[in-house]
């Protein structure tokens, strides 16, 4: 069997790539234990400072797998078990990325519904094809998508997600865009491209500022004002006492490029 998330990397920049495209790259068990196994593998790898999460064929993800589930419904007793499992492994899935050191862009080439959308505003850049469509359309299947509820809430403004969840209309990149729930629309035939440029682009910047960053952007999403400050200060301070930054500091100041150390 082909592996379910293929990995290939292009210099500082990993490109993982949902396989799945005959089943329209559903978010099975199986694909989220690939996917997670993934980006465990990425945190710990040093040489890697952004990652792109793109998927093969005509949809990105379409959430869970329905005939996986209906499956499970079968016993009622092992099938909560195996609901439960399900949700709980996605839901520690979707939380790496966040917690990844490297920032992740959503490569949208095709729709995203559901668990699927899920997953690209849990990403924290997404760039999508003039062509992609974004829904969490399991509200026309008796089915509410609350996991999906906590990355879409984080991601676009409320009445705009509750909307999404209770309609399950579908919106075209360009909504997406103005909503937020992606930072950039390009034509089709130059997805792949725009996202390697914003990759490769993060990848010239000092690579332990933007991991820095990355992890105080998330902390102090989760505080009050006065505690963010606080969190974000302490960040900016360490930030601050790194000889890179040093660098980068006296390279503007005498008008010449940086040569980062760290390099
Ligand atoms: C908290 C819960 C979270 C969840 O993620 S639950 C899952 C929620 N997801 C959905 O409800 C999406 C269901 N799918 C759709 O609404 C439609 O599909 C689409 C709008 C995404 C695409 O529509 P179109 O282009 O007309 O394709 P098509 O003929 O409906 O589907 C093509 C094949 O893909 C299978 N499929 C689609 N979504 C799923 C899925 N989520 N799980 C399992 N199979 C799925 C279909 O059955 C069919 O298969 P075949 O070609 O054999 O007839």
């Amino acid at each position: 069997m082909e592996d379910l998330v293929l990995r290939h990397d292009s210099g500082h920049v990993a490109r993982l790539t949902l396989n799945d495209p005959t089943r329209f790259n559903v978010l099975s068990l199986e694909m989220i234990d690939a996917l997670a196994e993934a980006f465990r593998q990425i945190e710990s790898d040093e040489h890697i400072r952004a990652v792109i999460l793109s998927a093969h064929g005509k949809a990105f993800s379409v959430g869970h797998d329905l005939r996986q589930m209906q499956a499970s419904r079968s016993d009622e007793d092992a099938g909560r078990a195996a609901f439960e499992r399900l949700f709980s492994r996605c839901a520690g899935m979707m939380q790496m990325i966040p917690a990844l050191p490297q920032p992740v862009i959503a490569e949208v080439q095709g729709i995203a519904t559901a668990a699927g959308c899920q997953l690209v505003a849990a990403c924290d850049l997404a760039v999508a094809a003039e062509t992609a469509r974004f829904g969490v359309n399991g509200v026309d299947i008796g089915l509410f998508c609350s996991t999906p509820m906590v990355a879409l809430t984080r991601a676009v403004p409320a009445k705009a997600a509750f909307e999404l969840l209770v309609t399950g209309d579908f919106i075209d990149a360009e909504r997406a865009q103005q909503l937020g729930l992606i930072s950039r629309v390009v034509p089709a035939a130059g997805l792949s491209d725009e996202a390697m440029r914003l990759a490769q682009k993060i990848a010239t910047k000092l690579p332990a500022a933007v991991r820095m960053g990355k992890r105080a952007f998330h902390d102090q999403l989760r505080l009050g004002l006065s505690d963010a400050y606080d969190s974000a200060s302490g960040t900016i301070c360490e930030n601050l006492m790194l000889p890179d930054t040093n660098e980068g500091i006296s390279a503007f100041l005498e008008k010449r490029k940086p040569a980062w150390a760290s390099d």
